[in-house]
C-alpha cells in the first residue's frame, strides 16, 4: 500500500478521459476534481485519438449506455492500448441485464483493460457465478467474494476490484482487501462510478497498477469512513456532498490511522 501515491496524484494532477453514465456524470468529474486529478468527459467518438493522447488513463462506464457510446468505448480502447494508457471498465448491472453482460464481454475480448471494478453481482455475472444481481445493486448471493473476484481476474487477465463492505482487490492470484467504509455508499447513487474513475487516476500516477488499484479502495472507503463518523444522521445527500469536500482535504496520516487492511 502506497499512501504516498495520493501526494504524487495531487502534484502530477492526472487528467482522466471518463466515458460516463447520465446519472452521475457530474458527482463523478466533482470528485475527481476535489481529489486532485483532472476529469474529462466525452461523448464524440470522433475525438477519441487526441482525448487519449491528454489523458494519463481512461475509465469506461457502461451504466447508460448507448450504442454510439459502445463504438466510442471501443475506440478509445483502441487508442488506449496504441498510446499505452490504462483502462478501468465499470460493468454497470452487467448481473441485472444480459445485453450488458454481452457488450461488456465484447469490450473485454477487444481491449486491454487493466482494472475491472464492480459490485458482486457485476463480479459475478463476468465470471459465470450465479448470484442474484439486482438493478445497479450487488444483490444477494452466497459465492466466496474472493474466489469470485479471482476467477473473473483470471478470466480476463486484468485486475479486477469487487467492492463492497469489504473491497477485494486481485490479478489472479494475489489478493488484497480493504475493509474500510460505511453502508452509507449504498444509499448514494454514483460511489461505485467515482470510485471507479478514481482508480483511473491512481493508475495514470502508477507504475503498479495492483498498488494502485488498493490505494484508491483505501483513499475512497476511508474517506466515506471519516464522513460518517461526523453525520448526526443517516444523511444520503449530506453524505455525497462530504464525500467530495473530504477528498480534496483526506491526508495521509489521517488514512493510515484509520486503514483496515488484509
Ligand atoms: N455496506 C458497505 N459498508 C461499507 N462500505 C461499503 C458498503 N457498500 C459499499 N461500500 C463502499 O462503497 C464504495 C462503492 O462500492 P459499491 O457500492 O460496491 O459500488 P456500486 O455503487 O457500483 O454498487 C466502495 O468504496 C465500497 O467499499
Ligand atoms: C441509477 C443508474 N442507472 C444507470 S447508471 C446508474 C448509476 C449507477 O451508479 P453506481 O453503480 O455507482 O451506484
Ligand atoms: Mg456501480
Amino acid at each position: 500500500m502506497a499512501i504516498n501515491l495520493l501526494s504524487e496524484l495531487r502534484q502530477r494532477n492526472p487528467i482522466v478521459l471518463n466515458l460516463a453514465n447520465l446519472v452521475t456524470i457530474q458527482d463523478v468529474a466533482n470528485g475527481l476534481n476535489a481529489l486532485g486529478a483532472s476529469p474529462i468527459m466525452s461523448a464524440e467518438v470522433q475525438e477519441a485519438e487526441p482525448l487519449v493522447q491528454l489523458a494519463g488513463a481512461v475509465c469506461l462506464n457502461l451504466g447508460t449506455l448507448t450504442t454510439s457510446q459502445v463504438a466510442q468505448m471501443h475506440a478509445v480502447g483502441q487508442f488506449a492500448a496504441q498510446y499505452q494508457k490504462p483502462v478501468v471498465l465499470d460493468p454497470v448491472a452487467v448481473g441485472a441485464v444480459t445485453y450488458r453482460k454481452r457488450v461488456a464481454l465484447e469490450l473485454l475480448a477487444a481491449l486491454d483493460v487493466t482494472v475491472i471494478r464492480g459490485n458482486a453481482g457485476e463480479i459475478a455475472a463476468l465470471a459465470d457465478v450465479d448470484w442474484q444481481a439486482r438493478g445497479i445493486d450487488a444483490g444477494t448471493g452466497n459465492g466466496d467474494l474472493v474466489a469470485i473476484a479471482r476467477a473473473c481476474a483470471q478470466r480476463f487477465h486484468c485486475i479486477v476490484i469487487l467492492s463492497g463492505p469489504t473491497d477485494v482487490i486481485t490479478d489472479g492470484t494475489r489478493v488484497a482487501k480493504v475493509l474500510n467504509g460505511t453502508p452509507l455508499f449504498q444509499r448514494h447513487v454514483g460511489s461505485g462510478d467515482l470510485l471507479s474513475s478514481i482508480v483511473a487516476a491512481f493508475l495514470a500516477v502508477s507504475t503498479d497498477p495492483f498498488e494502485a488499484a488498493q490505494t484508491a479502495c483505501l483513499v475512497f472507503a476511508a474517506s466515506g469512513e471519516l464522513v460518517a463518523r461526523q453525520l448526526t444522521a443517516n444523511r444520503p445527500a449530506t453524505f455525497g456532498i462530504d464525500l467530495i469536500d473530504k477528498l480534496s482535504l483526506v491526508s495521509g496520516p489521517e488514512l493510515t490511522a484509520i486503514q483496515k487492511l488484509e
